[in-house]
């Protein structure tokens, strides 16, 4: 099995992390203390994503990687290895992202005396504490909810990728550094554009049973989102999420290619 394009992924996602970081702490408007934590995460999810979606291809079309800008696969085979690829990401993603939006939605002030302390001192004690007070499966809560989301929105993120970088370039050559740059960064905006919806449920989901249990489960969640403040709640966040997708994944792919490239 063809490891590169696991610590290809590794070292892109962790590049692609440094700028989004940003984005990923007002989206919030909370605080997410240090990078040691997000760019422990990403090693792991990101190159997931990528080595699978790479091996997937492999099993699916016989191509290695440099094999495939001269044989490119349909794009129904590019849809199935990035839904593979998404699917399992999740499950590895899910306590890393459960205590990321934990942390982010931990609004209380931190200095002022008198005030209530943040409930959670960093990830660790965060990740302690659900383990202490929800059980080890309290560590994947909202992970359907995440594994609905990345599945499909991983075969969508592929395809536009793999489709734009095709349009705009002769055949049998690499993409020129202008077009990854371009394709990735739509490709991160059409992830984003569909996976939103299920972001934002996914988001809720994982804040339930902090104080107590408000929905009985993800279709609970959906109706009562619905109900109480409109069809609107399914694109909370759509355009923070976009503008941070397109500068992250532009340059998420940009260091994928190159690092293949150079050791291939
Ligand atoms: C849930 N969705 C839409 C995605 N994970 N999309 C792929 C982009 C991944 C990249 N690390 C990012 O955070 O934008």
């Amino acid at each position: 099995m063809p490891v590169e394009e696991f610590v290809a992924g590794w070292i892109s996602g962790a590049a692609g992390l440094v700028l989004g970081h940003p984005f990923d702490t007002v989206k919030l408007l909370g605080f997410f203390k240090g990078m040691s934590f997000p760019i422990a995460s990403i090693a792991v999810v990101n190159s997931v994503l990528f080595g699978v979606y790479s091996n997937a291809l492999l099993l699916l079309t016989a191509t290695s990687h440099q094999e495939r800008r001269a044989q490119p696969p349909s794009y129904m085979h590019i849809f199935l290895a990035g839904c593979t690829g998404g699917f399992l990401q999740a499950y590895c993603l899910a306590p890393f992202d459960l205590i990321k939006v934990r942390l982010q939605n931990q609004t209380e002030p931190r200095a002022q005396p008198g005030s209530p302390r943040p409930r959670y001192k960093g990830p660790m004690h965060c990740a302690a504490s659900i383990f202490q007070e929800e059980g080890p499966r309290g560590l994947f809560r909202g992970a359907w909810a995440l594994t609905l989301r990345d599945t499909p929105t991983m075969g969508i993120y592929f395809i536009t990728y793999e489709g734009l970088c095709h349009q705009y370039t002769p055949e049998g050559q690499n993409p020129s550094s202008a077009t990854v740059l371009v394709a990735g960064g739509f490709a991160g905006i059409a992830s984003w554009v569909a996976a939103t919806p299920l972001d934002v449920i996914k988001s809720r989901m994982q804040m339930d049973g902090l104080r107590y249990k408000v929905y009985r489960g993800m279709l609970d969640c959906m109706v009562s989102s619905v109900r109480q403040e409109g069809l609107g709640v399914f694109f909370r966040g759509l355009t923070i999420n976009s503008a941070r997708a397109f500068p992250v994944n532009a340059v998420t792919f940009l260091s994928y290619e190159y690092l293949l490239r150079w050791w291939g």
